[in-house]
């Protein structure tokens, strides 16, 4: 599996560090060990009446130099261990954000951009969680463990004393393969509460401004307020389970330590074991009981990081629907015609078709200008120009090359699309208009916000060009913002441009004079042009109009207006409203 893989080339490239790490542990906990034996010897020395002055002080530094032992090395064993565990995060990050870069739209619109952010932050975190600190404890208290049991046996405590002592711990693995399932499970259930509550912040966030102005708080915050609940409930579910589970496993740890005191205690009072050795044997239970506790915390740990990694499979293991043909070949499509032939498209295969045999041809350097009622298929048809979606084979074709057998970047790195709310970067505006090229001059840039006609504008702004926009472009107002984004396509300079309603937000004016730079920037280059107004297609070589998915009407401007039908329709309400508003209306 694809998540598998991620941990085990990760561990194939950082094994060195880890045994590094572990071989540290190793020294830690084995001058460790050492402290019950020291303090043994010290109770026997008591109990014979042989303890002096300087044996005080030769006991004290030994003590002192077993601690600071113990610090240092489990100390550079802890950093290397946290160390490689932020390696891990940092790589896997890296790898999720170039795996969801790589996906289509269809993923985008299925997969909120809030579980997207959960992914990076929940999942990640608990994985890397349990691969670093997992890791360390569990090297940490099993070496104790071990080298505790050598120390007894070495010290000549009764084999049978230690087993009895050691034998409520055996009851750990059999807990563990009970409550280790439902503790997955209750994970699971909380990182996709967790998930679902960024999901809701993020789309809420997102939408505050409409929230103001509809006055609807409360209701949001209802909405809100429910996975929020939703994550408490899930996390006590959770809580209860491991914290049962975290809490038997000291009071086994209580239970081994009253054995050795009442067994211990018996042996040492009949005089078959000695006053140090039953000290350091309590001693010794009672050092068991961390490496247990913390072997507890681990399991708990790694239910919850499986959980968390089997979302990570899931999700890497997803593949783009939009893969690139091996064939595939570069496409120049300066001199290329477009040809749209009987495209019918459907997002689902349950869904109804969204476009019905749509059939265009767009000479090379001609302009198609496409104009129908909301909801008619007019961004579908772009998105399927450019293969964001693919369109059925043998459908569209770009200089008589199918658009599946063409490279994925020579389409989209000549095809300039704007869409109709341009999204602008926090950055500069210069940045955000240079977006396809960053080493575009200034001048370049200036250029393309002239014929944008935002340059007056951006030129007043405090620090012009260089100015940062705030979230989402919203220091601009929405006509400005397009205008901006309508920049970013023209600076591109592609072969073919896409202006999917990209002048709706400005003025009557102002669209007039964007139309006639665009017609001259681009008066031997291929442009479609979608627009709700004729004022802005009406130049077009050859206007469509869609209705429902289908064509309805083709043709001039001058032809469609001696046509009866919808666009006749439009040009009439049009040409109405615009004489209401300039007041040359004679009715
Ligand atoms: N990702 C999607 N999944 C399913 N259906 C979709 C998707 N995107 C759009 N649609 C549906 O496809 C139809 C056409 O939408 P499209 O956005 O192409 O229309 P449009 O003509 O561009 O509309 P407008 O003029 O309002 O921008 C609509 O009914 C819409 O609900």
């Amino acid at each position: 599996m694809r998540s598998q893989r991620i941990l085990a080339d990760f561990f194939r490239q950082s094994w060195p560090v880890y045994v590094l790490s572990i071989t540290f542990h190793l020294v830690s906990n084995v001058i460790n060990v050492f402290y019950p034996k020291v303090l043994g010897a010290f109770a026997d020395k008591l109990a014979l009446g042989e303890l002096t002055r300087d044996l005080v002080v030769r006991y004290s530094m030994l003590l002192l130099g077993i601690g600071l032992g113990t610090v240092v090395f489990s100390g550079i064993a802890m950093y290397l261990i946290m160390y490689v565990g932020r390696k891990f995060e940092q790589r896997v990050r890296g790898l999720l954000f170039r795996h969801f870069t790589a996906m289509e739209e269809r993923f985008y619109a299925k997969n909120g951009v809030g579980k997207l952010l959960s992914y990076f932050m929940n999942d990640v975190t608990a994985v890397r969680e349990s691969i670093a600190m997992g890791v360390n404890q569990t090297a940490n208290a099993t070496m104790l463990l071990v080298s505790a049991m050598v120390m007894m046996i070495a010290s000549g405590i009764p084999i049978y004393l230690i087993g009895a002592s050691v034998f409520p711990l055996l009851l750990i693995p059999f807990i563990v393969v009970y409550l280790g399932p439902i503790i997955r499970k209750r994970s699971l259930d909380v990182q996709e509460a967790l998930g679902k509550m960024t999901e809701t912040a993020e789309e809420q966030f997102g939408g505050i401004r409409v929230t103001k102005k509809f006055a609807v708080e409360p209701i949001m915050n209802k909405r809100f307020g429910q996975t929020v609940d939703g994550i408490r409930t899930a996390q006590l579910r959770l809580v209860r389970v491991s914290s049962f589970f975290q809490s038997l496993i000291p009071f086994l740890g209580t239970i081994a330590l009253i054995i050795a005191l009442a067994f211990g205690g018996y042996w040492t009072i009949m005089g078959r074991l000695s006053l140090g050795n039953f000290v350091a044997l309590t001693l010794y239970v009672r050092m068991l009981m961390t490496p247990l506790q913390q072997i507890g915390n681990v399991i708990n740990s790694i239910q919850r990081s499986r959980a968390s990694l089997e979302r990570l499979n899931t999700l890497l293991s997803q593949r783009s629907e939009i893969v690139e043909s091996a064939s595939a070949k570069v496409v120049d499509l300066t001199a290329s015609a477009i040809e749209i032939d009987h495209l019918t498209f459907a997002y689902s295969p349950a869904a109804e078709p969204v476009l019905k045999d749509i059939s265009v041809r767009i000479a090379p350097g001609a302009t198609l200008g496409i104009i129908g009622r909301t909801g008619s298929g007019k961004t579908t048809l772009m998105k399927l120009l450019l293969r964001l979606y693919d369109p059925p084979p043998g459908t569209i074709r770009y200089g008589g090359t199918d658009i599946r057998e063409m490279t994925l970047d020579s389409l989209r790195s000549q095809v300039a699309y704007v869409p109709q709310d341009g999204f602008l970067f926090s950055t500069t505006i210069r940045e955000n208009i240079a977006f396809s090229n960053r080493a575009a001059t200034l001048a370049e840039v200036e250029d393309a916000a002239k014929q944008a006609q935002i340059l007056e504008h951006i030129r007043e702004l405090p620090s012009g060009f260089e100015t940062r926009l705030g979230e989402r472009g919203l220091t601009l107002s929405g006509g400005q913002r397009q205008r901006a984004s309508l920049a970013r396509g023209l600076i591109k300079r592609a072969p073919v441009m896409i202006l999917d309603d990209s002048v709706s937000a400005v003025d009557a004016v102002t669209e007039k004079a964007i139309i006639a730079s665009i017609r001259k920037e681009r008066s031997r280059k291929t442009t479609i042009i979608i627009a709700h107004r004729i004022s802005a297609i009406k130049h077009a070589a050859e206007i469509i109009v869609l209705d429902e998915g289908r064509i309805v009407q083709r043709g001039t401007h001058d032809q469609l207006l001696q046509e009866e039908g919808l666009y006749a329709d439009l040009h009439a309400i049009q040409e109405e409203g615009s004489q209401h508003a300039t007041g040359t209306s004679h009715s």
